[in-house]
């Protein structure tokens, strides 16, 4: 995923695209805007919604071969990617849809994987640090709000 360091700008937009049936479209909706204010309440970014395609974040739910080179390879194993910043596809955030997602601890928690990938989106790589938002592997983390010290110097680093 070639793309910038950072958004030059702190207004950043997020459209949704296909979704996911295993949740209601409005629950889809309140988690992707829950994950976001994550990382808008850590820093000086703001997410507004549009409801056009060349917003700057694309969220969609997919499976398999979906119009880039990263395949989504069925259930388990990757369960979602994001772009980094930048024009197009950059920042664009996309949820293998062979996943199970869920607003609670059973499936993949989608508030919890989504404030992850948007961490990519926004330009963070991966932590080593176990606490952190940004640690590669998952675990439904019920805390309401994910972001370890680390989470918020490394937005706060680049914002
Ligand atoms: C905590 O949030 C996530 C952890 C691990 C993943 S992942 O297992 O899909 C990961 C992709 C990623 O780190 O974004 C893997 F490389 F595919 C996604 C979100
Ligand atoms: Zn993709
Ligand atoms: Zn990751």
């Amino acid at each position: 995923h070639i793309q910038g360091t950072r958004w030059n700008k702190n207004v950043i937009t997020y459209s949704i695209g296909r979704y996911t049936r295993d949740l209601p479209r409005n629950t889809v909706d309140s988690l992707v805007e829950s994950a976001f204010s994550v990382w808008a309440r850590a820093s000086s970014l703001t997410f507004v919604r549009s409801h056009t395609r060349n917003a700057d974040i694309m969220v969609e739910f997919v499976t398999n071969e979906h119009g880039d080179f990263y395949p989504f390879d069925g259930p388990r194993g990757t369960l979602a990617h994001a772009f980094g910043p930048g024009l197009g596809i950059g920042g664009d955030t996309h949820f293998d849809d062979d996943e199970y997602w869920t607003a609670g601890r059973t499936g993949f928690n989608l508030f919890v994987v989504a404030a992850h990938e948007f961490g990519h989106a926004l330009g963070l790589k991966h932590s080593r640090n176990r606490e952190s938002l940004m640690y590669p592997t998952y675990k439904s983390s019920s805390s309401a709000n994910l972001l370890s010290i680390e989470d918020v110097a490394n937005i706060n680093a680049l914002y």
